[in-house]
């Protein structure tokens, strides 16, 4: 059963989100802060790939282990089956979970849901997750959608009351209360963590909106 408190405070980034390319200190802040779980999303045209992006995926699941965070893999399917990673993201237009299921039975699979006609044409049966977004304008992913502002978490929670709704896209810890006021489980972030001078600070900010521990 997955736990939906995993979703509080989901940190993802990539090599290419760190002004100076040093994802393990990135991450080793993040998770001396407090956060509830990692997505590994290496992407863009300098991402690492082959070799190179197996050794750095290996490091920062170390370091996830020795903090009990789970490491999911961002779109790489043999990423994550070589280094038995936690879990898998995948989006609309990657691998279908159908596809992929006989391998991560038992692994934590999180899939993107961007509006209603998305969630309708979804199979759920083995989704742990869904990634809802963007919210808000954002510069982290190049090939983002038009945001849905707040109504679309609002919504999106009218529309299937239990799912674990994590929301992504220019969310920061000023906006994130209304996020989680509105029926999303947790927040999901790149920037407002890589971008940051006090990452403690805005990983304590998220977390204090979660009343029971
Ligand atoms: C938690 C979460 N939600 C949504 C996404 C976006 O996934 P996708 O649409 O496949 O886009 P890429 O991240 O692959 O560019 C996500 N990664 N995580
Ligand atoms: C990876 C990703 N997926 C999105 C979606 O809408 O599915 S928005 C996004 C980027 C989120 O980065 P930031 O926290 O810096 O805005
Ligand atoms: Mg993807």
């Amino acid at each position: 059963m997955f736990d939906r408190k995993l979703l509080r405070v989901y940190f993802i980034a990539g090599t290419q989100d760190t002004s100076d390319g040093n994802l393990e200190r990135v991450l080793q802040e993040a998770l001396e802060a407090g956060i509830t779980l990692y997505q590994f999303r290496e992407k863009g045209p300098n991402a690492l790939t082959g070799e190179a992006k197996e050794i750095l995926a290996r490091k920062l699941f170390e370091k996830c282990k020795a903090k009990g965070v789970p490491f999911i893999v961002n779109d790489d399917i043999e990423l994550a089956k070589k280094i038995d990673a936690d879990g898998i993201h995948l989006g609309q237009d990657d691998e279908k979970i159908e596809n992929i299921i006989e391998d991560f039975n038992d692994k934590i699979i999180g899939l993107s849901v961007g509006n209603f006609a998305e969630y309708d044409q979804s199979d759920l049966t083995h989704v742990d997750y869904i990634g809802v977004g963007p919210v808000y304008e954002t510069s982290s992913k190049s090939d983002a959608k038009k945001p849905g502002g707040i109504e679309l978490i609002r919504k999106m929670r009218l529309y299937d009351e239990d799912i674990p709704i994590v929301a992504i896209g220019g969310i920061t810890s000023t906006n994130s209360e209304m996020i989680i006021a509105a029926g999303a489980d947790g927040i999901s972030t790149i920037s407002s963590i890589t971008k940051s001078d006090d990452i403690k600070q805005v990983v304590t900010d998220y977390l204090k909106y979660y009343t029971d521990k």
